[in-house]
């Protein structure tokens, strides 16, 4: 749990020299101290980023420092926020049949180390209600076929409306989103594809992974786009195989791997540590 007066600050700014010392400064004015921070000048986007985790002191005016930091950011024509650092972003979580991810985030959830409030679980199959009860969430079985798929994502929508949700993890939910709903949806839809992307995007990668005769699998958390599987990549994680393993085994080994990367990359976005520059991310992980 983040201590009392503390804060995550981010912000994005065309790269220039002082930025870096401009917003260090204000906050030494404002003797406020510096937990972690992070910075880095993407050289293809010529834009600069800064997370800082601060503590600001007791009885501050945040309100009176933001004013004069919104100052500051107009000046550089920089973009910011600031939050609390104990701000759980909600989540509604979306599955289909295969569970091991979406039980690792509800474990990982249950044990306060996701950075997220849960909010619900949606899933085109009735299985995923059961992890739903167990954790006491609310359950929206969502079915989806190709002519009702306009319908199901309507309901979809008024489900993340009506839960608050300021962001969608698809955790292994085995249904294309619709261009519509990926504009409605973009920067904050997450989907785990069960491959080291760009290799093997769409259906059943493991399959084709074995086919392909390769050495190594992977997964990858990504940012979902219209362009399937095509989306900013957030996190990845990649194993050595051999030719002993058939795809039931590669589908055994990727379980883990797939979980570890979905929950880093849910837990880097909820705590603000992931931005977008020029079609890719920058992760302060
Ligand atoms: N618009 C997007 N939707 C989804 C993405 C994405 O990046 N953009 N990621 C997928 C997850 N996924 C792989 O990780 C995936 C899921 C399903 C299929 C697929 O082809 N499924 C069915 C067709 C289902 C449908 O048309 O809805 C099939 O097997 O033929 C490919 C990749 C989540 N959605």
């Amino acid at each position: 749990m983040a201590e009392p007066g503390s804060y995550i600050l981010r912000t994005e700014a065309k790269d220039e020299v002082g930025i870096l010392a401009g917003v260090t400064g204000l906050l030494a004015e404002h003797s406020i101290s510096i937990a972690e921070s992070h910075d880095f000048g993407d050289p293809v986007s010529g834009k600069f980023f800064i997370w800082v985790r601060m503590t600001c002191p007791e009885g501050m005016d945040m309100a009176a420092f933001e004013k004069r930091f919104a100052g500051f950011a107009e000046w550089r024509k920089m973009q910011f926020s600031i939050r609390p650092a104990d701000y759980r972003p909600r989540v509604l979580l979306m599955a289909s049949k295969m569970d091991h991810c979406l039980s690792d985030l509800l474990f990982r959830h249950r044990h306060d180390r996701l950075g997220a409030e849960v909010v619900g679980i949606v899933s085109n199959h009735d299985d995923a209600r059961w992890h739903a009860d167990r954790h006491d969430l609310p359950f929206h079985h969502i079915p989806v076929a190709k002519e009702t798929k306009a319908e199901a994502e309507e309901k979809l929508l008024v489900r993340i409306e009506d839960s608050g949700a300021d962001f969608v993890v698809l955790a292994r939910y085995m249904q294309v989103l619709t261009d519509d709903l990926c504009r409605k949806l973009e920067g904050r839809c997450i989907n785990i594809h069960h491959s080291a992307l760009p290799s093997f995007k769409g259906a059943r990668p493991y399959h084709q992974a074995y086919s392909r005769g390769v050495k190594l699998i992977g997964a990858t958390a990504h940012y979902v786009t219209a362009d399937l599987d095509e989306g900013p990549i957030i996190a990845q994680e990649a194993v050595s195989v051999d030719h002993r393993a058939t795809p039931d085994r590669l589908i055994e080994l990727g379980r883990d791997i797939e979980a570890r990367v979905l929950a880093r990359a849910v837990r880097a976005h909820a705590e603000g540590r992931v931005f977008m520059s020029a079609g890719r991310t920058v992760v302060f992980d």
